[in-house]
């Protein structure tokens, strides 16, 4: 008997080694075997499989992957104001990576719990920030570590100001949190970019899509 797998785990989890058995979508890969390394709080799993490679032959492969379910995260802006709203808060692995203190300025952020990404990111910034806002654009949807972790990420912005606040956000105390907010000039975000001060991928993807293509971009020049 093995937690996880026909036991509950301590999240009443059971079954987690039948995830990604059952994938023929890419006749170049055979799933053979999924073993569950792991399943405290997230599942980490080493499934092997059989890799036809680009000259034909056929290889076994081993490959560890992390599964914390998927994510969804969001610029909150101002166009007028010319700002945005960001979080900050401890992030061990950071912090036993190098970062000075472990404290990451992001965007709001959270996984997706069950949840739709949309429904999802509109309670991770309520309860993050404090702003309820309304329905968020989408951006993109990424992988973020495709070689070892599964996770997705659903991108989002949205218009904040004096309109959508409605709480004091913080994140959930009774999960650990303690999320401190702040508003930035966009370009003291940008700036903060170059000098490390910000150095969370999805923090960075999204204050630059929004100097490109989003709500910051320059007017068009009439050059094609
Ligand atoms: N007890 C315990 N709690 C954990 C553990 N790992 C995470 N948690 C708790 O699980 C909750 C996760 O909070 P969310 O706001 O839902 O997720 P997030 O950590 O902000 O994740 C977001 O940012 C990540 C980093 O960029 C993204 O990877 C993720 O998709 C999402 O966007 C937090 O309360 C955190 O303390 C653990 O190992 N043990
Ligand atoms: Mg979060």
């Amino acid at each position: 008997m093995t937690d996880g797998i026909d036991t509950p785990d301590r999240r009443g989890r059971t079954g987690l080694d039948h995830y990604g058995r059952d994938l023929t979508r890419n006749p170049r890969v055979r799933i053979h075997d999924v073993e569950v390394l792991s399943c405290d709080w997230y599942v980490l799993r080493k499934t092997t499989f059989d890799y036809r490679h680009a000259d034909g032959h056929w290889s076994r492969e081993q490959r560890e992957n992390y599964d914390r379910g998927d994510g969804a995260t969001i610029l909150l802006y101002d166009a007028e104001q010319r700002t945005v709203l960001l979080t900050r808060q401890f992030r061990l692995p950071a912090y036993v990576n190098e970062h000075p203190d472990g404290f990451l300025i992001e965007t709001a952020a959270g996984l997706l719990d069950g949840d739709a990404p949309e429904e999802a990111i509109r309670r991770e910034a309520a309860e993050e920030t404090g702003h309820v806002v309304g329905t968020p654009e989408h951006v993109f949807d990424v992988y973020m570590s495709p070689g070892s972790v599964t996770e997705r990420v659903h991108f989002f912005a949205a218009p904040y100001g004096p309109g959508t606040a409605a709480g004091l956000g913080g994140g959930i105390a009774a999960e650990g949190e303690d999320i401190d907010t702040l508003e930035l000039p966009f370009t003291e975000a940008l700036a903060m970019i170059r000098d490390g001060r910000i150095a969370d991928a999805k923090t960075i993807m999204l204050l630059q899509w929004a100097a490109l293509d989003g709500p910051f971009r320059a007017r068009e020049q009439g050059v094609s």
